[in-house]
């Protein structure tokens, strides 16, 4: 049923059943694209879990991943030991194989909040979900992991995006995610309207966005090197204590400054196969915009993160990030 669900969720067509029994506790479907997974045996104090995964509809990985965490569960391999909430983010989106249909759902958790659209809409839902499945099972800590991959290749393939947040992450996160082979950690440096931020704001949720490689079609995906990820999921799934690894395996950034496209007559001045994470000298000039003016690397090297010229007028063009020691 399960693996059904993915199937018919990205298929469109509606599941036969809103809910039922699974290996270890039951399933319901309370929207499409919406599975919760309720242990009958629950292990205390284990993270209620939301994974997220298509919320950008090219970005196929995750949900092989979870596609394939599903089918370990129904075929009773792995045991539910903890509330969990599965999304897939933008339906319409991933059937066509597009980032967004018409706005980037990732840019809507809370903004906007009286849009039409599909988007807007979706946006809408995803944050009630998480609402209900948070409260429902308030007892626990919260754990909200969204799952994307890159549009190009990157000197870290697999790395984490921190929401901002006025508290510090919990140091256990940093141990689990260099156990599950993350390679770096970029800390936003202000509030935004991303679907992590959301939980991590406004539900207290420990809340990360996840870059697991690049984004490819469904069926083109490697999940080799996702097996630690894989790991680490399945751990969580079962109340296991997770593989850890000192936070220090990984390399941390700092976003220093939001490249925003102010105008049509915009244009990045590298390479757009540039890897995320490539630095650029003192004075280099990154970007030309008819309304902003030049960009240019100030005193001190940046690194390039999330290029892309065609993103809407007002959207981020790009993060500029600085290596930083530690976690902060
Ligand atoms: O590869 C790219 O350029 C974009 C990858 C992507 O979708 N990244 C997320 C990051 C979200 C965050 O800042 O937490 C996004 O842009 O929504
Ligand atoms: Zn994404």
């Amino acid at each position: 049923m399960l693996a059904e669900w993915l199937d018919q969720s990205l298929a469109g067509e509606p599941g036969a059943a809103v809910e039922g029994d699974l290996p270890g506790g039951r399933y319901r479907i309370p929207a499409p694209g919406l599975l919760e997974l309720l242990p009958s045996t629950p292990v205390a104090d284990a993270p209620a879990l939301v994974l997220s995964a298509g919320i950008h509809g090219n970005e196929t990985a995750p949900i092989e991943l979870l596609g394939e965490l599903l089918a370990h569960l129904e075929a009773g391999q792995l045991t539910l030991a903890t509330p969990v909430l599965v999304i897939l983010g933008n339906l319409a989106a991933i059937r066509a194989g597009e980032r967004f249909v018409a706005t980037n759902l990732n840019r809507l958790f809370r903004r906007g909040l009286d849009a039409t659209g599909d988007e807007p809409d979706r946006a809408r839902t995803l944050m009630g979900a998480v609402d209900a499945f948070f409260a429902e099972h308030g007892d626990r800590p919260r754990l909200h992991y969204d799952l994307h991959t890159a549009i190009r290749d990157s000197q870290y393939p697999r790395f984490a995006v921190e929401p901002y947040a006025e508290t510090a992450t919990r140091p256990e996160q940093w141990q689990w995610l260099a156990g599950a082979d993350i390679q770096a950690v970029l800390h936003q440096h202000t509030h935004s309207w991303t679907f992590s931020h959301y939980s991590r704001h406004y539900h207290g949720a420990q809340a990360f966005t996840l870059e697991l490689g690049r984004a490819l079609p469904l069926g083109e995906n490697d999940l080799t090197p996702l097996a630690p990820m894989e790991r680490l999921l399945a751990a969580l799934l079962e109340g296991r204590p997770p593989a850890t690894r000192p936070a220090a395996a990984m390399a941390f950034f700092r976003v220093e400054h939001e490249l925003k496209r102010a105008s049509r007559d915009f244009r990045l001045c590298f390479a757009d196969d540039t890897p995320n994470f490539t630095e650029f000298a003192p004075n280099t000039l990154l970007a030309e915009d008819a309304e902003a003016g030049p960009c240019r690397v100030g005193e001190t090297p940046l690194r390039v993160v999330f290029p892309n010229a065609r993103v809407e007028i007002g959207a981020r063009a790009a993060l500029l990030v600085t290596a930083v020691p530690e976690p902060c």
